[in-house]
């Protein structure tokens, strides 16, 4: 008889399952714990954060105080930070589960994936849903570039607004660009000094978990990203994947 495991659990009767990917420092843990802070008194929470070679976006987010610190768990993912949240996800699955083992009940768990370049996105056998976050201090354009996280992330967040005077961008035209190559998925313009973007934030979380507890909620992968290479990763110098 096959053992039973969290992950064959029913899975509207586990926790959500929230990843946050985006490119590098553009705001990814700020806003998980800014998620904390607004969520963690009416839900149970935990988060898994990806970093290439330390734990320093987990120590991060504990030193914030945002969620007692055995919550957070880092994953080391070496070289290659996406393959751990798309192609090879099993020691994320594992921490995730781990956590919902632990602490269960919980509601929602956040992963965080390791700055990547701008095409990473989840693999939907990590998590049921997911957010791609930019950055308007990473140029007006990078809208228009598109991409699977830009085009078809659940929830595409143009973060950092605040500072749109400072860079010459402006994040109304920055959201007009995004919204019409997403084809109406939804987009939160979002500034850490503005409560109004973080209730739209928050707000969005809160639909995707009643539709996940109501069992309506069905993982869309944005699919794959682009072919790449990583100078100096093999004997010739170079490794596409
Ligand atoms: N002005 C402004 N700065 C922000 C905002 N959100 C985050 N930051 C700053 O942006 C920087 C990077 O934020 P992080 O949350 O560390 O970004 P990250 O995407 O997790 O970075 P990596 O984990 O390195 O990929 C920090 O200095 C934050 O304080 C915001 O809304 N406005």
């Amino acid at each position: 008889m096959p053992e039973t495991t969290v992950s064959s659990i029913n899975q509207a009767e586990r926790p959500l399952r929230l990843g946050v990917a985006g490119p590098v420092g553009t705001g990814k843990s700020t806003l998980i714990a800014t998620l904390c802070r607004r969520l963690a008194e009416s839900l149970e929470m935990a988060v898994v954060t990806n970093d290439i070679y330390t734990d320093e976006d987990a120590r991060l987010l504990r030193a914030a105080g945002v969620l007692p610190v055995e919550r957070i768990v880092a994953v080391e993912t070496g070289a290659c930070p996406h393959t751990a949240i798309r192609d090879d996800v099993t020691p994320n699955l594992l921490a995730v589960e781990d956590l919902e083992a632990e602490f269960a009940p919980l509601d929602l768990v956040i992963v965080e994936s390791g700055g990547d370049n701008l095409t990473a996105t989840f693999s939907p056998a990590l998590v049921d849903t997911q957010i791609f976050v930019i950055d308007v201090a990473g140029g007006g354009d990078v809208a228009r570039k598109g991409g699977p996280g830009i085009e078809r992330a659940d929830l595409l967040v143009v973060n950092k607004t605040d500072l749109g005077p400072h860079v010459g961008v402006d994040p109304a035209q920055m959201v007009t660009d995004a919204s019409s190559v997403r084809g109406g998925l939804p987009v939160v313009a979002l500034s850490q000094r503005d409560e109004e973007s973080i209730d739209d934030l928050v707000a969005w979380v809160h639909g995707v978990l009643a539709e996940h507890r109501g069992g309506a909620l069905v993982p869309a992968d944005p699919g794959p990203m682009a072919p790449h290479s990583h100078a100096g990763d093999h004997d010739h110098g170079e490794h596409t994947h």
